[in-house]
């Protein structure tokens, strides 16, 4: 049973998650067994938490993930990915399910996953709660004192239009929207979820409710001011007036990919 909401739901860009969908509609992930051979470690008991986050004077990035939360795969990979850039001398970083380990949760505030926290010497330090990419780096890279401010903010404008660029590329056919396919959170992008489903295209999507920088970032990325937004072959086709319109050219719809 889920007891913590999450803030959904990117892309299978990196390939860290499977997809999947459950008996009740909602879209989940399963972790693939690989991710645990990166520069991460999972925890599952409260004593190896423990122990995990009084090892040493490192700095100790742990992430409350849930199994079924698409966010949390690629957050995963992302966080293994920079923890290994920054050395294991410096940084070590592990995941814990949230809702396995719910004293150590509760201790923590846990409400919702994707939740990062940083802890030095046993003390939680920083924590960045929601699927925060440049957060979570900047965060760490100041307590690590690797850069100022400035640094830290160019970085991080180039660091959006990357990932903006990543996501948007993920899959053939993108949408970003707000809530994902299995429960839509706006009139807009159910109907577009509907229309697409309706001509069987396979599309990731991307909940733009679940990431401000991306809700606010992707507008001017691409110049345009609504959701939902759709993407074919890395290029905007538009929002749901355009894309209903679009439908009715079968040559259009010939070109979408389709399920399976
Ligand atoms: N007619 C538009 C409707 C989309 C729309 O107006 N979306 C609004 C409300 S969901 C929006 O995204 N506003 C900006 C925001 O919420 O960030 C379309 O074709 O997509």
């Amino acid at each position: 049973m889920r007891n913590i909401l999450t803030a959904n739901s990117p892309s299978t860009a990196n390939r860290a998650v499977v997809q999947s969908e459950s008996p009740t509609g909602f879209f989940f992930a399963i972790f693939e067994p690989k991710i645990q051979n990166r520069a991460m470690k999972q925890i599952t008991t409260e004593e190896e938490f423990n122990s995990f986050v009084k090892s040493s004077d490192k700095l100790n990035v742990v992430h409350f993930f849930a199994p079924w939360a698409e966010t949390c795969g690629q957050l995963n990979t992302f966080i293994s990915d920079l923890a290994a850039d920054l050395g294991a001398d410096r940084v070590e970083a592990a995941f814990l399910d949230a809702e396995a380990l719910p004293s150590v949760s509760h201790k923590h505030n846990i409400n919702a996953v994707p939740t990062v926290i940083l802890f030095k010497n046993g003390t939680a330090v920083d924590r960045v709660d929601g699927f925060k990419m440049d957060e979570i780096r900047r965060k760490v890279n100041s307590k690590l004192g690797s850069a100022d401010e400035n640094d830290s903010q160019e970085m991080t404008k180039e660091d959006l239009n990357a990932r903006l660029k990543k996501l948007i590329e993920s899959h053939r056919l993108m949408l970003f929207m707000k809530g994902n396919k299995g429960a839509p959170k706006c009139g807009f992008s159910r109907q577009m979820t509907d229309l697409l489903n309706s001509v069987k295209a396979d599309y990731g999507t991307f909940d733009i409710l679940s990431d401000e920088d991306v809700r606010q970032g992707l507008k001017s990325y691409s110049n345009w001011p609504t959701y939902p937004q759709l993407y074919l072959d890395g290029e905007l086709l538009g929002g749901l007036d355009v894309v209903r319109e679009e439908l009715q050219d079968e040559d259009f719809v010939s070109k979408l990919p389709k399920v399976a």
